[in-house]
C-alpha cells in the first residue's frame, strides 16, 4: 500500500462556491476509493483564485471603511479555512456513504520562506479573477497591483512566490498521519511565513503549492505525488493545433521539454518542476498529473502524464 498526496489545482476547483463544493464532492469519491484500497492519503490544494477573491472583497471592503484591512498571509489563511471545509465535509460524507471510519482533518499551516528569496523583487503567481489586457492596465494605473498574462486565459494580478523551505505543523501532520486521520494540510502551499527575532511572521506573497506539496510528499516519506488540476494530461505545444498529450515522461524528458519552453510559467512549470525534485530524490518514486474529473480512469492507466525516473505509475 503506497502513501499518497493529492494536490488539488486553486484554478481546477471553480470560480464560486457552488461550483467548488460539486467539483470537491466528485473528487472526494476518488479519494476516499484510494483510502477504501487502503493506501495513506494526504490532501493538499491550491488557492490562487480563492485568495485573490477573498483578498479582492477584504480590501474593497476596507476601501469602503467597513473593515479593517486584511493583509495577505490573512487571506491566505482564510483560504486554508475556506477549502478545507469543502473538503472535509465532502470527504465525511463519501466516507459515511461507504460506510469507512476515518476522521478527516484540515491543518491550517504555516511555511517558512525565506525574507531575501529574490521572488519578493519579481511578482509571479498568479491570484484572482482573469481580466481582458485593457481592465487589467486599469487596475495597474489605478491600484499599482502587478498583472501578467496567465498561460493564454487572459490577464491575472500576479503576487511573489517563493520557495517553500520548511512546514511548520510537519510534526503534527506526521502525528495525524500515523493516527489514521485523513490529513488536509499545506493548503495554498501553506501561509508564508518568516522567522525572526519575535517568532514566526507571515509575509505578503502566495507559495505554489505544487512546491509546497512534493516538500510535503518528501517529508512524509510518501512514495507518490498526485497533481490534480484542469487538464487530463501534460501536452507539448499546447495551446497550438499540433498539441500532442504526454503519458509518460522521465526526468531527462521532462528536462528537455522545460529547456524547450513547453510549460508555461506560474501554471504547468511549477507543477512539472514540482514533480521532478520529488521524483529525483529516490527512483522508488512516481508522479501523476490529470485532472480532478478523471483520477480513477488515470489510476487505471488510461489517461494522465506519469513522471518518473524510468517508468510508469506503480499500482500496488
Ligand atoms: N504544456 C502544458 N500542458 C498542459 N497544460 C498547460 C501547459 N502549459 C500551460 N498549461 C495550463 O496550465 C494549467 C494548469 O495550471 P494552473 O491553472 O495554474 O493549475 P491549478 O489547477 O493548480 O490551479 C492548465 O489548465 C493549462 O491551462
Ligand atoms: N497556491 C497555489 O499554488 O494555488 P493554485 O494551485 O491555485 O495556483
Amino acid at each position: 500500500m503506497a502513501k499518497i498526496v493529492v494536490a488539488l489545482g486553486g484554478n481546477a476547483l471553480g470560480k464560486s462556491p457552488e461550483e467548488q463544493l460539486k467539483l470537491v464532492k466528485h473528487t472526494a469519491t476518488s479519494l476516499v476509493g484510494l483510502v477504501s484500497a487502503g493506501h495513506k492519503v494526504v490532501i493538499s490544494h491550491g488557492n490562487g483564485p480563492q485568495v485573490g477573491a477573498i483578498n479582492l472583497g477584504m480590501n474593497y471592503a476596507a476601501e469602503h471603511g467597513q473593515t479593517a484591512a486584511f493583509p495577505f498571509p490573512e487571506c491566505g489563511a482564510m483560504s486554508q479555512g475556506y477549502i478545507g471545509y469543502h473538503l472535509q465535509q465532502s470527504l465525511q460524507n463519501e466516507l459515511h456513504k461507504q460506510w469507512l471510519q476515518k476522521n478527516v482533518v484540515s491543518v491550517i499551516t504555516q511555511v517558512e520562506v525565506n525574507p531575501t528569496d529574490t521572488a519578493f523583487q519579481n511578482p509571479s503567481k498568479p491570484v484572482g479573477a482573469f481580466y481582458s489586457k485593457e481592465a487589467a492596465q486599469q487596475i495597474e494605473h489605478d491600484k499599482g497591483y502587478v498583472f501578467k498574462e496567465d498561460a493564454g486565459r487572459g490577464y491575472r494580478q500576479v503576487v511573489p512566490s517563493p520557495q517553500p523551505k520548511s512546514i511548520i505543523e510537519l510534526n503534527s501532520i506526521n502525528d495525524l498521519i500515523e493516527a489514521g486521520n485523513l490529513v488536509i494540510a499545506g493548503g495554498g502551499g501553506g501561509v508564508p511565513v518568516i522567522k525572526t527575532d519575535d517568532g514566526l511572521k507571515g509575509v505578503p506573497a502566495v507559495i505554489d503549492k505544487d512546491r509546497t506539496s512534493a516538500l510535503l510528499a518528501d517529508n512524509i516519506g510518501a512514495d507518490q505525488l498526485i497533481i490534480l488540476t484542469a487538464v487530463d494530461e501534460v501536452y507539448v505545444n499546447y495551446g497550438k493545433s499540433n498539441q500532442k498529450a504526454v503519458r509518460d515522461l522521465t526526468v531527462a524528458e521532462a528536462k528537455k521539454y522545460i529547456d524547450e519552453g513547453q510549460f508555461a510559467p506560474g501554471s504547468m512549470l511549477p507543477k512539472i518542476e514540482a514533480c521532478l525534485d520529488f521524483v529525483s530524490a529516490n527512483e522508488h518514486r512516481k508522479a501523476l498529473i490529470t485532472s480532478l474529473d478523471h483520477l480513477d480512469d488515470a489510476l487505471a492507466g488510461k489517461v494522465g502524464t506519469v513522471l518518473s525516473k524510468q517508468g510508469a505509475l506503480v499500482k500496488e
